[in-house]
């Protein structure tokens, strides 16, 4: 076996042959089935790679508790979803409105209003989130939420009403940043993607359920008619947590506030490994290995970590994310949000009656209808993502879906300065609008809307994790905010004109995502560095390296690729 100091640099990857060689081993090839998962190391001779593997469903089904436990965090994103869908439904019901005799000012406030205590929450939560486990943060994320959604459900006045939504909105804020950034944490990186978007299918879920729950409660007597479903979102709330309690803690906090034990016993849990596996399988120990060596590495560039939990150490964590080394990422992340929203999503939700009414339906009926079907060509839209996001990678998705989003909105652009003045005499071209609405949606629900929530929890490193997805998240509420703020007043200038500027930031989409964003599918969080390619990531590999010879990550592999070709366990 070579010696520790001819040994070269690790690298992950999906394809062996993308990964860095390392002279003097044995031309063995050995396999090992670990939790699930499995970590293949290929030798042949000359060189050695491993990747872990396999993708899919295949990957899914493997890792089955990963899945639930993703699958549980993601409600978290059902609570904002809901609230979307529910919203637009309710400020036109009869009975709300008798009640509560809105100005539009107040109308839009009231929007406005979980937008805003949802900025907030994300960052509050950026600040708070290291210093508490991932699980403590969430669940007091769900008691402010809860306690939002309970002042809303038995509001008597328009400024309760208020109250109730800036509060709510805290607790979607957190909840919002904080599910992902779990999610990630848990993840085993071959099925990363698909768990991740997981987030962005329970947003639509709930967007779909919220709309079609005030559909039909629109009618029933008094004020139940509005008030059932305000109080059905506490039901999430409440489930999400109580069940946080039972949630594995996250091994790469653990890892980051010196707690390798218990990080070890909770990677076992999650990758279906009993405690006595735990100390014994190798793979898990690659796992955590990995964690050790990026957490040394961190403390040792930066002298920082987050077990710290000082003013300083958190206002230098802040700073991090602004240096050469990380301003990259930190944008990619504030981008990734600001282009998801400004491909004009949200104008097309919350607007989708009036914006319907614009290219040519007719009747109240036909565009709720219309516009209520946006929600679920984004839920089915979520599926091939899910599936295939490992395999195909994250920027060909936002690329063809750039593309794909700008022609859309160019037609109906097109569509909408032709044929404006006289629609009922054009009905085709109504309905081609509306078939432009739905591929634009489609493409959207393939790519930005579920990559959004994935690419800003990957590109960081676990010391800025939480600070560059709470800045990322930020960057969703704020530009959701701004879209709804500005929409009408676009709409009343030109609509065409609209589309032409959510056409202009898709065109935008396509170059940043073809030229700027790394592909981050299949590399474990630890070697996201890599894929930075910076000179700043030069420097560190050198270190890096030297910290994995010296916890034994190098030994480990060696190991593997000395040991017999194995799948027997
Ligand atoms: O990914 C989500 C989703 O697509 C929602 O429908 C949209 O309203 C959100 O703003 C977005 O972040």
């Amino acid at each position: 076996m070579a010696g520790h100091s001819e040994r070269g640099y690790v690298a992950l990857s999906s394809e062996p042959s993308q990964a860095s060689t390392h002279s003097l081993l044995p031309p063995e090839t050995y396999h090992a089935t670990p939790h699930g998962g499995t970590l293949v190391v290929h030798t042949d001779g000359t060189s050695y790679t491993y990747a872990y593997g396999p993708k899919g469903l295949a990957g899914l089904k493997n890792n089955y508790f990963a899945l639930a436990c993703a699958v549980f965090a993601s409600i978290g994103g059902l609570t904002f979803g809901y609230d979307q869908g529910v919203i637009a439904n309710i400020l036109v019901m009869k009975d709300f409105v008798k009640t509560f005799p809105v100005t539009s000012w107040e109308k839009g406030l009231m929007t406005a209003m979980l937008e805003l205590g949802s900025l907030v929450g994300a960052l509050a939560a950026g600040i708070l989130a290291d210093g508490f486990s991932r699980r403590q943060s969430i669940m007091t994320a769900c008691i402010v939420f809860c306690l939002g959604s309970t002042i809303q459900f038995i509001a008597r006045s328009i400024p309760q009403l208020i109250v109730g939504r800036a509060i709510g909105g805290l607790g979607v804020g957190a909840l919002s940043m904080l599910s992902p950034l779990y999610m990630a944490e848990i993840s085993p990186p071959e099925v990363r993607g698909s768990l991740m978007a997981l987030e962005q299918f329970s947003i639509v879920l709930g967007a779909v359920l919220g709309f079609w729950t005030g559909y039909f409660t629109r009618d029933l007597p008094g004020s139940i008619s509005w008030r059932t479903p305000l109080g059905i979102q506490i039901i999430p709330g409440v489930l999400l947590g109580l069940g946080s309690i039972f949630l594995p803690a996250s091994p790469r906090l653990l890892v980051s506030h010196g707690r390798n034990n218990e990080a070890l016993f909770s990677l076992a849990k999650l990758r279906m490994r009993t405690r006595a596996e735990a100390s014994t399988d190798p793979l898990l120990q690659v796992e955590l290995l990995e964690m050790r060596a990026e957490a040394l590495l961190v403390e040792k560039t930066f002298g920082l970590s987050s077990k710290e939990g000082t003013v300083h150490a958190e206002v230098r964590a802040w700073k991090q994310l602004f240096s050469r080394k990380y301003i990259q990422r930190t944008f990619i992340g504030i981008m990734m949000m600001f282009f998801q929203q400004w491909s004009g999503i949200n104008a097309l939700l919350y607007y989708g009656p009036m914006l319907m009414k614009e290219i040519g339906m007719q009747g109240d009926n036909v565009t709720l209808l219309v516009s209520g079907g946006i929600g679920i060509v984004q839920f089915i839209a979520v599926f091939p993502t899910i599936i295939y996001i490992d395999r195909l990678g994250r920027k060909p998705l936002l690329r063809w879906g750039s593309a794909a989003m700008c022609l859309s909105h160019l037609t109906i652009a097109m569509l909408v300065h032709t044929y404006e003045s006289d629609w009922p005499s054009h009905v085709t071209a109504a309905w081609v609008a509306v078939g432009c609405v739905y591929t634009f949606t489609a493409a959207y629900g393939i790519s930005y809307g579920p990559i959004g929530w994935i690419l800003p929890s990957e590109v960081f490193p676990q010391s800025v994790r939480s600070k560059g997805v709470s800045l990322a998240t930020a960057s969703n509420w704020s530009n959701n905010f701004l879209i709804g703020l500005i929409t009408p007043e676009m709409m009343d200038i030109s609509p065409s004109l609209t589309f032409v500027t959510f056409a202009l930031a898709c065109f935008i989409g396509y170059f940043w995502s073809t030229y700027i964003v790394p592909e981050t599918a299949n590399v474990s969080l630890e070697e996201i560095d890599a894929v930075f390619g910076s000179s700043a990531g030069q420097e560190d590999a050198e270190l890096k390296r030297e910290i994995e010879q010296e916890l034994g990550l190098h030994d480990l592999i060696s190991e593997l690729a000395d040991g017999p070709t194995s799948d027997d366990h």
